[in-house]
């Protein structure tokens, strides 16, 4: 095979064929090219089976052979290569073996030295094919990133070797402390199951000995965490030498290697399994346990994320980033660069097709069910209920987050913690809506802090906030990651980036365009503003950003490393196994059930605006009925026709019960239409903390419900009151009134249920009125009051799903509306719904409860839809 020789600037290079050569600043690589035009990893030279090939590795400033600019290209003796520049950038000749002296001992060494790095990267895959934008021309790299950052490199080190810096007890473990928990890379890229670090402590174990885990002071292994029940779980040491761990029905669940024991289950374990119990992890070290109390401290880092949607396009593109513990991480990136989806790949809402998530080294997406209660996510919407003081909406949150068997007592210090950590104690007993919106924000965070969490994100937690409170906040995530914890924020708002540890940069198409130390960001993009850099990407969207970037030196000191492993496909694998990521609940149905009442309660309580409405509604929907011909009653009329033989219809009758079941469906609808919708982002954070969809439902159903049957009480009793009415019901006797009323009442239940359901199904509040319109109009018309739908084929079938349509009916069978609304166009026929008997009225009622339940389904259904992927269920 023939070999090359390559000159540059007086230097010769003797290329042989049976590995490539890579070009570029990078002092590791074959051919360094002091140039600040040539990327660090420019291109590469290598044998293509037929010729010599030179191919671009996504250079900035491009590869140029006869002036221009080539992505892949053959070459031979007598070719010439400019990089950087097609003109004057460097030029590399080549020329055939014998032609020129070969490459000196010193240089082949350090390229076969490098060869191997050069195989950890790849390529970008594509580039801008005409003449690169005008701001690529002004690109230089700044100096200071020819130095490895003294930071970068400790937690590099930190992150291969964690346990040579903190092991002051290494001589008591034995195998594991050799071998600890650490990133050892195993085939394929992948991590070990267990990530943990140095144990907190040890503690004997002996052989037949039962030792129990739990919050409560008689514990032998007492446990203060209030994610940790007072009598969470057993060790076993059988006398023959084995191990078991037992749950005792704790709330938030033992897990073994991540995945959760059934409730009282138990499992063998071994040496190698990793047992959790709250923020606890435990293991067997020689015959004790060795226990690690995870206290905030925790590194982490995503490889290789990607997010594919259907029609297989990519929105998330290969993004990986790692940072150590007590980082505060931003994510910028323009508009619709995949911030939002990066930020539910981290979280575990929506994992990644492709790709990790290491929280301290443990795969997030296996032990989700363990880890998601050391994560906390502040979404960009407030999670909080904003008509509760601070203290009562910490107080329900708590509630609801904490095992059920921690005391009110326990649950007010914690949060007398958080609100003197985030200088809330002061305004404890304002409501959430008179704050400013940084103080919101605080509220927003410290209702997440409430579980201590060790990683924390937020969604753009200064957006709507003024420069002064985008400080506060900022340096409020500051001191959080300061005190010991990971905060990563994505952010629209650039001022306060300085105080970041790292930043990471999306380019548009959900690729990193940059990430690194945010002092040097601007640098690096070769701008002077952010506005500059955001411009940039909106012009040249088509530009490979993720190429410039992997070409850089900045990937090579703060991602190389992390990306060098190989992705993991698991997106099946994740999804096939729902079960067992699903977390158990801290709190059992009912107590959650009950939680969420007295909340949804006091909510509606403190809104004096929505309580008077719920009043005023149904009266004034009442009251109107009354001005039609207040004088008539709505029994069926004594005059018959002589021609038809058919009673002379009452219209009064059928306006008035017209008027009173669409006020029922309006009022019942108007009840609930915005209820959904309105807390779906704090419904969409509680339910990845466990609470339980069904109770959640059944809270609305039951407060709105009860609102609602009262409010067709008042309509129906402010409606018929004054009218006459026949003296004996079909029913309830006597009690004509109250057997009329209760179909609007129901009739209200069922509008409500809908109501949920258009609440479920809306993307925004606003799409909710015209709905709320539409439902009630289609309700006027399918009552059957307006025109016989008895015999119309189709329509009347169709009027059955219809709720104004069974509750006409239920009322009309009392009042007898075969008589009062007859069918005159064929006078032989009757309505079976309104017949005058006891079983059509109980039919007509059963069909309108029937409606409401299978709202209930389908809001369910729906609800589904807004859920964090991993707990659908
Ligand atoms: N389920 C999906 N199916 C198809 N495309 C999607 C889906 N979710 C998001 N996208 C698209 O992916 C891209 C990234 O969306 P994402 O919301 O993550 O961006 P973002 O950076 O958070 O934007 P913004 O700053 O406006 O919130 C957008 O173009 C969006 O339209």
């Amino acid at each position: 095979m023939p070999e090359l020789v390559l000159e540059l600037n007086g230097q010769t290079w003797t290329l042989d064929p049976s590995r490539p050569y890579a070009l570029g600043r990078d002092p590791g690589g074959d051919v360094v090219i002091d140039d600040a035009r040539v990327s660090w990893r420019h291109a590469t030279i290598s044998w293509g089976g037929r010729s010599w090939v030179v191919e671009d590795h996504g250079s900035t400033n491009g590869t140029f052979v006869q002036g221009h600019r080539i992505q892949h290209m053959e070459i031979g003796p007598g070719s010439a290569v400019h990089l950087g520049n097609a003109t004057d950038g460097p030029r590399l000749s080549l020329a055939a073996a014998g032609a020129a002296a070969g490459a000196t001992p010193h240089q082949q060494a350090h390229a076969q030295q490098a060869h191997a790095q050069a195989h950890a990267q790849q390529a970008p895959a594509q580039y801008p094919q005409q003449g690169a934008p005008d701001w690529q021309q002004q690109q230089h790299v700044p100096q200071q990133q020819q130095q490895q950052p003294q930071q970068q490199q400790a937690w590099q080190h930190q992150q291969q070797q964690p346990h040579q810096q903190q092991q002051p007890q290494q001589q008591h473990v034995p195998h594991q402390a050799q071998q600890p928990h650490a990133p050892q890379q195993q085939p394929g890229g992948a991590v070990p199951a267990h990530g943990d670090r140095s144990p907190t402590s040890f503690h004997q174990v002996a052989l037949g000995h039962v030792m129990r885990i739990g919050r409560a002071l008689e514990n032998e292994l007492v446990v203060s965490d209030l994610q940790v029940s007072r009598h969470h779980a057993e060790f076993h040491a059988t006398p023959d030498g084995r191990f078991e761990i037992r749950d005792l029905g704790s709330h938030n669940g033992t897990y073994v290697n991540g995945q959760p024991l059934a409730k009282s289950g138990s499992a063998a374990i071994g040496p190698s399994d990793i047992v959790g119990v709250g923020h606890s992890t435990f293991r067997l070290v020689d015959g004790r346990l060795s226990e690690f109390v995870d206290t905030g401290e925790v590194s982490f880092s995503a490889r290789h994320l990607t997010v594919t949607v259907d029609g297989g396009k990519q929105i998330l593109k290969d993004v990986s980033f790692g940072v150590p513990e007590k980082s505060l991480v931003a994510v910028i990136g323009p508009s619709g660069s995949g911030k939002s989806t990066l930020l539910k790949a981290l979280t575990g809402y929506r994992p990644a097709n492709q790709g990790d998530v290491l929280y301290d080294n443990r795969n997030l997406y296996k032990q989700f069910a363990e880890l998601r209660q050391r994560i906390g996510l502040v979404p960009q919407d407030d999670i909080l209920h904003k008509e509760l003081t601070v203290k009562k909406a910490l107080k329900y949150a708590a509630k609801l987050r904490f095992p059920a068997d921690t005391s009110e007592q326990e649950r007010e210090q914690r949060i007398g913690e958080v609100l003197r950590e985030l200088k809330l104690d002061i305004h404890k007993d304002k409501k959430v809506t008179s704050l400013s919106g940084g103080q919101r924000k605080r509220v927003s965070v410290a209702l997440e802090l409430l579980t201590k969490p060790s990683l924390i994100f937020l969604d753009e937690p200064t957006s709507g906030l003024d420069p002064g409170m985008d400080r506060d906040v900022m340096q409020l995530l500051r001191g959080l990651a300061d005190d010991g914890r990971t905060v990563l924020v994505v952010t629209h708002s650039v001022a306060e980036l300085a105080i970041c540890d790292k930043l990471l940069v999306m380019a548009p198409g959900g690729a990193v365009a940059y990430f690194g130390p945010p002092e040097e960001a601007l640098n690096f993009f070769g701008y002077s503003t952010w506005a500059d850099v955001f411009s940039a990407f909106e012009n040249y969207r088509e530009y490979d950003w993720a190429g410039r970037w992997k070409g850089s030196q900045h990937y090579q000191m703060y991602a190389a490393d992390i990306d060098a492993v190989a992705p993991q496909q698991h997106s099946q694998q994740y999804m096939a196994q729902p079960q067992a990521m699903r977390p158990p609940k801290p709190q059992g149905w009912g107590s959650q059930l009950f939680t969420l009442i007295r909340r949804y309660v006091s909510v509606i309580a403190s809104d004096k605006g929505f309580l008077a409405l719920t009043v005023i509604l149904p009266a004034v929907l009442g009251a109107v009925s009354l001005l039609i011909d207040p004088d008539k009653g709505l029994l069926v009329n004594p005059t018959v026709n002589p021609q038809t033989g058919l009673h002379v219809p009452n219209g009064t009758a059928t306006t008035v019960l017209l008027i009173l079941a669409v006020g029922a469906c309006f009022a019942g609808a108007a009840n609930s239409v915005r209820e959904l919708i309105k807390e779906r982002v704090i419904y969409e954070r509680e339910r990845a903390t466990g609470l339980s969809r069904s109770a959640y439902l059944m809270s609305k159903v039951i407060v709105l419900g009860t609102i609602t049957v009262l409010q067709g009480l008042m309509v129906g009793a402010i409606g018929f009151a004054s009218r006459e009415l026949p003296d004996e019901g079909l029913i309830l006797g006597g009690s004509v009134l109250l057997e009329l009323s209760l179909p609007i009442m129901a009739l209200g239940f069922t509008a409500m249920m809908f109501g949920l359901v258009i609440s479920s199904l809306v993307k925004t509040a606003e799409k909710t009125m015209p709905l709320l319109v539409m439902f009630a109009i289609v309700q006027v018309v399918f009552t059957g009051c307006l025109f016989i739908l008895h015999g119309t084929v189709g329509v009347n079938q169709f009027s059955f799903l219809m709720p104004s349509r069974w509750a006409v009916a239920a009322a009309g069978t009392t009042l007898d509306f075969n008589k009062i609304n007859p069918n005159t166009d064929d006078p032989g026929s009757t309505d079976p719904l309104w017949d005058h008997e006891a079983l059509s009225w109980f039919l007509d009622m059963g069909a309108l409860i029937v409606l409401g339940v299978l709202c209930g389904f389908l809001v369910a259904r729906f609800l589904r839809r807004h859920e964090p992927e991993v707990m659908r269920k």
